[in-house]
Parts: structure tokens; C-alpha cells; sequence
């Protein structure tokens, strides 16, 4: 299973890595068994939503080689025991030689190596990660260390072309999505969350809204906000409802309250100013009423002032106070304004078999400034459920974003290309050929002499001609053969890859048995080749040291890098490896001119 692991360092091992090898039964018997312990990891590790506020979710399963759960833990809440003590403990003796299921790589916080001590202290024999730390500090270090105490650490996600390991694999991810957030961008993961009746209304024109939805509905609302930092209403909402915005579950975590006001034309008595059990913090515009925040302010409101109060600043302020994940119940007009400054990541809407009516009736979502259909938002993922009377639908507006694959990990990009520092190091995108750095790109019109069949040689019009052609190379069948033809002598790369692909789709059969085992090494071949032919592309490769290099191809998802960073990147990989060998061979043939001196 160590081949699975991303090593591009030497090309014999690349084929490896393109897995879909020999013994597909006996991978296929595990990967359906780590992909369920992963998941099983995975929902562990939310046992501790809505009682502790949020934080990073561990969960760790021990399976003994005959494939029993021995032992299972959870990180309770932040500066708890990690969940791989919990489940070293629970296992006991029966730790030695099993394999620990972590849904995420540990992060050793404070420097004591918990988690993983406590792993090679009980004697694991191998351990299988979900995803890596999505923190750049901690990122990579927990498999490191594991690893260079000889045990083998599998990262899924690594390992790409299995379906049930990718399911896995994006449990993983969605049950950190907070965190993710947190480590790929400005604003804490944002939830909006509202209560309309079946004629898409939030209220009555009267801006009575008590109640939409059912006792039930409301109960789960109570879960969401178990599991937030902080809800957020705006001040329409306050001077409307009067709410408390409490998790009134009797126990378990109670989020902060915000308040988005800008004129602070807000009441003297609201159940929000009460903070006796929870606190509120009202977030207003720089200025706005000194008198009426020196009146919150003696109730133990707490006051934050902003020069541009929109939803995007109030936003980077929390994240900047490690807020991760946010509640918005607010109406229709704040909603809007915080679906177009683009911080709400999720939208879950309860719908009731209700009809009120009222053209001025207020609805979920305000002016965004839309005109055609064809400019919906639409959701990604989505879940629907009945709850009680009501239809809970709940959907992505972004993906969670996937660290993995475009920019590969720590260690990966060390074994790619030593002299990329992946902390300080920039990311160059190519994909259409007229761009800058186009000539990067499989369809840029460079001819390549490549061998063919025994030792004749043959001209290609370009590195995508060649790797078309190659899926059919070899294959007794004069169909196969005529495909060869065919597309070496298709008049565009674009051709030669439309009839690559619909060949492949159409007549799986023509299509050399060995083909996903050879195919990163195909095209490994080929760049070296152009790179190698045309002095100023290999100039233009080397001047590249230290940045990763991505194909921006929002479709292929395993030669580039997708649309949201989903794609594997196999192309930048091979051009980072491509290029570090070039600066290797330089570094040697200065070394040997300055001997000769
Ligand atoms: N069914 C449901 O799920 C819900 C229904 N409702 C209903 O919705 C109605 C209120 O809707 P609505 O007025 O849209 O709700 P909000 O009060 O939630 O949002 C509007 C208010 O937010 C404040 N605000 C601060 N910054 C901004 C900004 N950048 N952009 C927009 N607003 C900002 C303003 O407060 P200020 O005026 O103080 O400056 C503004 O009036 C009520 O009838 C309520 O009952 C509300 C929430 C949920
Ligand atoms: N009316 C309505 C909702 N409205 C939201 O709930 C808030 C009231 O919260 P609280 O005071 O804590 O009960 C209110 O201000 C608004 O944000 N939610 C729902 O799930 N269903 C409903 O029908």
C-alpha cells in the first residue's frame, strides 16, 4: 500500500502511483474496509457537536488484522485528551499490530506529541488518514514523524481512483469544513439558515414570523445552534422578533450573539441585551449613536465598531477571533448583502406546507441584482429531509475547499521537487496555450520525436497527439490501429484529444489493457521530450524554480487542478519533477566545470 503514497521522484515509482494495478481484488477488499472504518472515524469524531463550542473534530477507530473495531475515541472539546489516546486506552492490549482510522492527521497543538505517541507507544502497525491537517503549521508533520518511526501511513486522497475511498474522503472533509475554511480563507464557515412557508414567505406583511416552521424544525435549529461560534441577526430582526437565540436544549454549547446594525435604532429592552447566560456583541458602524452604545455598553453588550459595516468585514473581524463557524438567521435583506460579499458557504431552509401570501410579505433572500434565471445561485450537494410537517433542504453555495490535490502536501512537494518551499512558494496556473506559460500546456504546437513500435521513431504534432495515441498502441486490433493513425494525424491537439477520449468512452476494449498503469509514464516521457527538444521551453521551465505549477484545467480532474482545487494536478507534478531534475543536472555540471577548474 506504500506505493499509494504520492512519491514523483523517481519514475519507476510513477506507475505505481497510478494504481489501478494487478491485484485490483485484493485493493479493492481494502479500500472498502478503510473507507468504512474512515467514515466510522469521521462520524466519531462529531459526537461533540452542540455540547463543546466548535472546534477541530477527531475521531479515531482501531481495527484489529481480522478487521474488529477494537478500540474508539473522540476529542471531546479543545484541551481534552486526542481522540487516538481515548482509543489506544479503550483497545488496550489488543493495539498491537492493528491499524488506527484517523479522519484527520493529528495537529500537535502544543507540542507534546499526544496523538501520536500515543500511537507508536501502543504499537500500531499502520495508520490510515482521511485528509491531512488542513493547517499549513501542522500540516504534514503528525505523518511524518509516524512514518519515520517505520510505521505506514496511508493518506487517502492519495490514492484517487477508488469510488468508496473518495466517499470517504469527502466525509472527512465536510466534517471539518469549519476548519478548512479557517485554513483557506478570511471568514469563518457561514451557515444561513431560515424558515419560509410554501409561498416562499419569512414573515406576514405584518413581519409576524412566530411560527413558520414546526416544533420540531425549531428543535433542530436549536442543534445548529449547539454547533456555532455565534448567530447573527441584523437589527430589523431584533426591533421585529424580540429574539433570545439561545440553544435552548438545556445543556451543551450556546453560541455568541451578533448584532448587525448600522443605525442603532435598536430598542431599550430586548432579550438579546440580557447576558447573563450568554453574551451578544453588536457590530455598528463607526459613530453611529455614542449614547445608545454607553447604554449597551452598561448592560455588558459588548460594542464593535466598524468603519464599513458589511457582512464581509464583520466576517474577517470573527475569523481574526477564531470564530469558526457561523449561524445567520437574519431576514431577507441582510441575507442578500451576505450572499453577495460571497460568506455564505451553506444555506439550510426549512420549508412548511403553510401559504400566507402577501405580495409585501418578506422573503428569505433579498435584491441581489439578478435578472435572468440562468444567473441562480445553485446549490451543490444538496439533502433534503422531512422534518416533522416541514422539508428541511440543505445544500452548498461553495464547496468545501480541498487542499489536497492541486497543491500537494508538504511532503509530496518536497518529493516532486526539493526546492519548492511550500510555505513560501507561489502558484503559477497555465492551461490555454496563448496564455502566459501556455507553452506548458499538452496543446501547445510542439512537435515531438518519440519511438514507435520496435525502433522506428515517429513525429507527433504534439504531446497531446502522443498521449492519445498511446491508449491504443500495442493492441492486436486493426480497429486499435486505426485509432493510432487516426489521431496522429488529427489536424489540432483539441481533435486528437476529442478522439482520444470518445474512443476510449465508445470502445473500452481498444484500449491497451496496461493503460492506467503506463499512462503517467507515458506522459512523462513526452514532456521530457519537448522540454528536452525546444532549449527555450526548458529556459522557461527552469525560470519557474520555486513555485508550484498548476494546469488550470477546470475539467480534468486528474492532469489538472479543477475548478475549486479538486483535480490531482498529475501535469504541474510532472513539470515540478521534469524541472527539478533539469536543475539537478545543472547543479551537477557546475560542480564538475568548477572541479575541472
Ligand atoms: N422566518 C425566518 O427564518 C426569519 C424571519 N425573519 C423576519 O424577517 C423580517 C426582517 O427582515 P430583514 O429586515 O431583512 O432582516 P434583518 O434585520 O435580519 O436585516 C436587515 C438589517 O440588518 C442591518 N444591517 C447591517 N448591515 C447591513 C448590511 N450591510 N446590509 C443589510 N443590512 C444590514 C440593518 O439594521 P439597522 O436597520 O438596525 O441598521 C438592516 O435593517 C422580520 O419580519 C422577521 O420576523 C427574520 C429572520 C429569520
Ligand atoms: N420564524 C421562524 C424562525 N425565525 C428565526 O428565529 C428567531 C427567533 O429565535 P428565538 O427567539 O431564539 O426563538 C427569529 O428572530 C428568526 O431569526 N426560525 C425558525 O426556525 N422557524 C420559524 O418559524
Amino acid at each position: 500500500m506504500a506505493a499509494l503514497s504520492l512519491r514523483l521522484c523517481s519514475p519507476p515509482l510513477l506507475c505505481r502511483a497510478s494504481l489501478s494495478n494487478g491485484d485490483n481484488h485484493h485493493h479493492h477488499h481494502h479500500h472498502a474496509t478503510d473507507a468504512s472504518f474512515i467514515k466510522r472515524a469521521a462520524d466519531l469524531s462529531e459526537k461533540s457537536a452542540g455540547l463543546t463550542s466548535p472546534h477541530p473534530n477527531f475521531g479515531c477507530v482501531i481495527a484489529t488484522p481480522s478487521g474488529k473495531i477494537a478500540g474508539e475515541g473522540y476529542l471531546y472539546a479543545q484541551g481534552t485528551k486526542p481522540a487516538e489516546a481515548l482509543a489506544v486506552e479503550a483497545a488496550g492490549e489488543l493495539c498491537r499490530g492493528s491499524t488506527a482510522y484517523l479522519n484527520m492527521e493529528p495537529g500537535d497543538c502544543h507540542g507534546d506529541h499526544a496523538a501520536v505517541s500515543a500511537l507508536l507507544q501502543a504499537g500500531v502497525g499502520r495508520v490510515v488518514v482521511g485528509i491531512r491537517h488542513p493547517l499549513k503549521h501542522l500540516r504534514g508533520s503528525a505523518i511524518r514523524e509516524m512514518r519515520s518511526h517505520g510505521v505506514e501511513v496511508n493518506v487517502l486522497g492519495e490514492d484517487f481512483q477508488s469510488k468508496v475511498l473518495e466517499d470517504a474522503r469527502k466525509c472527512c472533509l465536510l466534517v471539518n469544513a469549519p476548519l478548512i475554511h479557517r485554513a483557506c480563507s478570511r471568514v469563518p464557515f457561514s451557515l444561513l439558515k431560515y424558515a419560509m412557508t410554501l409561498d416562499g414567505k419569512i414573515a406576514a406583511s405584518s413581519g409576524h414570523a412566530a411560527w413558520i416552521s414546526s416544533k420540531l424544525s425549531r428543535t433542530r435549529v436549536f442543534e445548529l445552534r449547539g454547533r456555532s461560534d455565534a448567530v447573527i441577526v441584523g437589527g430589523n430582526t431584533v426591533r421585529q422578533d424580540d429574539p433570545r437565540l439561545t440553544a435552548r436544549h438545556g445543556q451543551g454549547h450556546t453560541p455568541t450573539r451578533i448584532v448587525m446594525s448600522q443605525s442603532l435604532d435598536l430598542p431599550e429592552k430586548a432579550n438579546l441585551w440580557d447576558v447573563s447566560d450568554v453574551s451578544t456583541i453588536v457590530a455598528t458602524q463607526r459613530g453611529a449613536r455614542k449614547s445608545y452604545q454607553k447604554f449597551l455598553a452598561s448592560k455588558g453588550v459588548e460594542v464593535v465598531e466598524f468603519d464599513m459595516l458589511n457582512p464581509r468585514e464583520v466576517m474577517e473581524y470573527f475569523h481574526l477571533r477564531g470564530y469558526l463557524s457561523i449561524l445567520w438567521e437574519c431576514g431577507g435583506t441582510l441575507a442578500a448583502s451576505a450572499i453577495s460579499s460571497g460568506v455564505i458557504h451553506k444555506v439550510v431552509a426549512f420549508i412548511a406546507p403553510k401559504i400566507i401570501g402577501g405580495s409585501k410579505a418578506p422573503s428569505p433572500v433579498g435584491e441581489l441584482g439578478m435578472v435572468e434565471m440562468t444567473q441562480a445561485l445553485n446549490l451543490i450537494d444538496v439533502c433534503y429531509e422531512q422534518v416533522g410537517p416541514d422539508m428541511l433542504v440543505s445544500g452548498f453555495l461553495q464547496p468545501v475547499p480541498d487542499l489536497l490535490p492541486v497543491i500537494p502536501s508538504e511532503d509530496a512537494t518536497f518529493e516532486i521537487d526539493p526546492s519548492v518551499n511550500p510555505f513560501e512558494s507561489s502558484i503559477i496556473f497555465f492551461y490555454k496555450t496563448w496564455d502566459l506559460y501556455g507553452s506548458f500546456s499538452n496543446f501547445s504546437p510542439h512537435p515531438i520525436r518519440m519511438p514507435y513500435g520496435d525502433d522506428d521513431y515517429r513525429t507527433w504534432s504534439s504531446v497531446e497527439h502522443y498521449y492519445q495515441a498511446n491508449k491504443f498502441v500495442g493492441v492486436e486490433n486493426p480497429l486499435a490501429h486505426d485509432c493510432v493513425e487516426k489521431i496522429r494525424t488529427a489536424k489540432s491537439p483539441e481533435e486528437a484529444a476529442l478522439i482520444g477520449r470518445s474512443k476510449q468512452r465508445q470502445q473500452p476494449e481498444l484500449v491497451r489493457s496496461d493503460w492506467e498503469d503506463v499512462k503517467i509514464e507515458v506522459m512523462y516521457m513526452a514532456l521530457k521530450c519537448k522540454f528536452s527538444t525546444y532549449p527555450h521551453l526548458k529556459t522557461m521551465l527552469l525560470s519557474t524554480a520555486g513555485s508550484v505549477l498548476v494546469e488550470a484545467s477546470p475539467h480534468d480532474l486528474f492532469w489538472g487542478g479543477g475548478r475549486e482545487g479538486e483535480g490531482l494536478n498529475y501535469l504541474g507534478r510532472l513539470l515540478m519533477q521534469l524541472r527539478s531534475e533539469y536543475l539537478g543536472e545543472s547543479s551537477v555540471s557546475a560542480e564538475n566545470t568548477s572541479l575541472a577548474l
